[in-house]
């Protein structure tokens, strides 16, 4: 006999566990989660958690050799990374978070199926336990959560070259001698700069003309520099061809930039050059689930699937690239799976903030003056250098900059960006006027304590040209 649930959610990650814990905890009802790999999905255990771990553990590296130069710090033998400790620092954060989230399962009453699951029809769901045995369960509400994986562009004797991902990447012990990365979006960048601070020669291959795409220009040119500084090397436009040789000993790169002959050997490749969604595996075609073209799972506005029982969260829909995103789609589903007649929260006009945890951190919300400018937004700008945060001098951290869109006809802000020291915890307060519709001037009237970062966005709103 199948057993049957409130709520299943095929994959452990960020939206498919908080609606079951939530479920199971504040209505009492019978929930599972079932997990294929990953306890608590990719962030606690291959991606952003683990990659912080990284950068953080570069950063010390990186600060240790800057004031032993500098002086500042006076060590006899020469700074050197332990890169077994620096994986052994992650893995044990990694077990404290799979503990973390064991207890979170026991507590909230939702059961942690260890499995492959595949949906059967709209309320059956298999899973192929990792004990050996088959279990079928139905369910009322089924929601997936299976997340994305890297993209491996089809590039000849890429596949077959032992290429590092995120996932093998996080597991290294050595530091690579000469890193090459294929792709300079957010995996890519973050990467650079924490294995060249470790130690490593990094060069990132980027096929467009610059890094972070949909990031203006004035904000991805200051950082290019700022990581160059530390010796990151980029090359733009270029078209690989073929991939030869192994990551781990000698892999060589060749094709074109700007259509001229190009190669650059490594001892180790990693591949940042997108994701693709696991849609591909879990029985969702043949359950009737509607795919996107590039394989994501069709939703309407409250994540629902052509299934009306069937939700799809997190990467897998391709609507949240990031962990925040997939909370916002949790309070998405479990309101409306409360309300379903008048859902208070959809995925229209949802603010998407975003933090890159480079040093220094390049955080935004709202619009771009790219995308302001392809929609005919009409704004005004006021941009202030990373200097004028008296803050940044005491850390020596005054690169980078903050710059904010107002709207040309009132006074609300269209859009923020900050680059530099903690910009990532310098977004709510903007978000916030934002999503209230609030003035800039009334984060200009606030009292802000000296010298935090945020007190210079009262400079920065002084610099707002007045309306016409
Ligand atoms: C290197 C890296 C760094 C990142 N850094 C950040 C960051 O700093 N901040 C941020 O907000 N986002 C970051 N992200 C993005 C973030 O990790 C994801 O958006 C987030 O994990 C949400 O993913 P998800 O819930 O869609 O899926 P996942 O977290 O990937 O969870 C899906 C789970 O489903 C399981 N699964 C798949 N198919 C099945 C099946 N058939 N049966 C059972 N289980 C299955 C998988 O094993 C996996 O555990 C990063 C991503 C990467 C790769
Ligand atoms: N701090 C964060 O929030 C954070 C950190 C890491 C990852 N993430 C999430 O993970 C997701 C995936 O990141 P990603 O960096 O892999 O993908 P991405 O799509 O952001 O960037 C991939 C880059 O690789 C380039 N590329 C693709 N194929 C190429 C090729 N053949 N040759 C050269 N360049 C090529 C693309 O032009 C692009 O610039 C993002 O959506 C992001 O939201 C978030």
């Amino acid at each position: 006999m199948p057993t049957h649930y409130d709520t299943l959610s095929i994959g452990s990650g960020e939206a498919g566990k908080l609606i079951c814990w939530t479920r199971s905890k504040t209505l009492g009802v019978k929930t599972a989660v079932i997990e294929y790999k990953w306890i608590g999905g990719s962030c606690p255990n291959i991606a952003c958690l683990p990659s912080k771990n990284l950068l953080f553990s570069a950063s010390i590296v990186y600060t240790a050799q800057k004031y032993t130069q500098s002086g500042l710090l006076k060590i006899s033998e020469p700074v050197e990374v332990n890169m077994q400790a620096v994986r052994e620092r992650k893995r044990e954060m990694v077990k404290g978070l799979i503990e973390m989230h064991e207890s979170v399962f026991t507590g909230s009453g939702s059961e942690l199926i260890l499995g492959l699951g595949g949906l059967v029809d709209a309320h059956t769901v298999e899973v192929s336990c990792h004990d050996g045995s088959t279990r079928i369960l139905t369910a009322d509400n089924i929601v997936l959560c299976t997340g994305s994986r890297a993209l491996i562009p089809p590039i000849p004797g890429l596949a077959a070259s032992n290429l590092l991902t995120h996932t093998e990447l996080l597991e290294l012990d050595v530091v690579p001698e000469h890193l090459v990365i294929l792709g300079a979006g957010y995996i890519g960048i973050e990467f650079a700069q924490a294995m060249r601070r470790l130690g490593a020669q990094v060069t990132v291959l980027e096929r467009g003309p610059r890094i972070l795409k949909s990031v203006d220009e004035d904000v991805t040119f200051a950082l290019q520099e700022i990581l160059e500084s530390e010796g990151v090397k980029f090359e733009t436009m270029i078209g690989l061809e073929k991939v030869e040789g192994q990551s781990g000993t000698s892999v060589t790169l060749s094709g074109k930039k700007n259509g001229k002959p190009y190669s650059v050997t490594a001892s180790h490749l990693l591949v940042a050059g997108g994701r693709v969604p696991n849609t591909d595996h879990a029985g969702l075609k043949e359950a009737g689930i509607e795919l996107t073209e590039r394989g994501h799972v069709k939703v309407n506005e409250y994540l629902q699937t052509n299934l009306p029982n069937v939700f799809a969260v997190g990467g897998c829909s391709g609507n949240s690239q990031s962990t925040h995103m997939g909370r916002d789609d949790f309070r998405i589903v479990s309101q409306y799976l409360l309300k379903p007649n008048s859902p208070p929260r959809s995925i229209l006009s949802r603010e998407v903030p975003s933090t890159l945890y480079t040093s220094p951190e390049l955080a935004h919300v709202g619009l771009t003056e790219l995308a302001a400018k392809a929609s005919h937004t009409p704004y005004r700008l006021a941009k202030l250098p990373m200097t004028a945060f008296l803050r940044s001098r005491t850390m020596d951290a005054t690169s980078g900059f903050a710059k904010v869109l107002i709207s040309a006809t009132d006074d609300t802000i269209l859009g923020y960006t900050v680059l530099g020291p903690s910009a990532g915890e310098m977004l709510p307060v903007v978000q916030l006027a934002m999503a209230e519709g609030l003035s800039y001037q009334k984060i200009e009237d606030l009292v802000i304590t000296h010298p935090s970062m945020n007190e210079g966005l009262g400079s920065l709103f002084e610099k707002v040209p007045p309306r016409e």
